[in-house]
């Protein structure tokens, strides 16, 4: 019995975010063919692989905005893959695309306010500028004013006021510079720190190794293989043939 005990105490928690024999089609074109992978609480994990492995579209399925899928999603032990996106993201899950989607035509106050709370515990506006300083000075700067990394960093900051504490992020370092591709880094490490789950789409192989977990590969819209941050520098040959680094 107390074995059992033992036995149940040290087991894996349950996944927040598994993935299972996931498949997605734009119109007729059939995309992900079985995508299966999961992620605990607190996590951060990557998806790596080629272009067009099908790594944005793994995300994109995961918050509903893809035109078909089929398999299962579940989120902290709930099953979306029959819910609309709004109603996925109301489960507190948010996704930042690679374009990150500021709106130009609005400043950096009215992009921060407007997606809706979906959770209670988001992050203050106060709270956000502690995080992100450069925001409260660009505050009243229009989205087309905004530098790659401010956007970025606005684009973080937007979801963080909604309460979601599950965020799938496409390449966030894409074609930024250096300096702040670490301030992105400490970023992530803060938002772990404080429980965040977070599934990562990144080409920045160093990025991925200094704020993962965990990393899937993608091929040919399937998770071939899963390689633990640990292990990455004895398995890189074999990434390298993943990857075609
Ligand atoms: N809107 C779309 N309509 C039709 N096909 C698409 C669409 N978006 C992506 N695809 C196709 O789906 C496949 C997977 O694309 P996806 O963007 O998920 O790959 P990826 O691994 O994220 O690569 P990348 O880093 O190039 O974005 C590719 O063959 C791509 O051409």
């Amino acid at each position: 019995m107390a074995e059992t005990a033992r036995n149940v105490a040290q087991a894996d928690p349950a996944p927040q975010l598994a993935v299972e024999n996931l498949h997605a089609w734009y119109g007729e074109s059939h995309v992900l063919h079985g995508v299966t992978f999961a992620v605990k609480p607190g996590e951060v994990v990557t998806l790596l692989g080629r272009n067009g492995a099908g790594k944005t579209t793994t995300l994109k399925s995961i918050i509903g905005i893809v035109g078909r899928r089929t398999g299962s999603i579940a989120f902290a032990g709930t099953e979306t893959i029959g819910m609309v996106s709004r109603a996925i993201a109301r489960l507190g899950i948010a996704y930042v695309p690679e374009e990150r989607g500021i709106y130009a035509s609005l400043n950096v106050e009215e992009n921060l306010m407007l997606p809706p709370q979906v959770r209670p515990g988001g992050f203050t506006v106060e709270q956000i500028f502690e995080l992100f300083p450069n925001l409260r000075e660009r505050l009243a700067s229009q989205g087309t004013k905004l530098s790659g990394g401010e956007q970025q960093m606005l684009a973080i900051a937007r979801i963080l006021r909604t309460g979601a504490r599950t965020l799938l992020l496409d390449e966030p370092t894409e074609g930024l510079a250096p300096v702040i591709i670490q301030q992105i880094g400490r970023t992530l490490a803060r938002l772990k720190q404080e429980g965040f789950t977070i599934v990562l789409v990144e080409q920045n192989f160093r990025f991925a190794q200094s704020v993962a977990d965990r990393h899937y590969i993608v091929e040919q819209g399937r998770v071939i293989d899963m390689i633990a941050n640990d292990e990455l520098d004895a398995n890189h040959d074999k990434l390298q043939t993943y990857l075609g680094v």
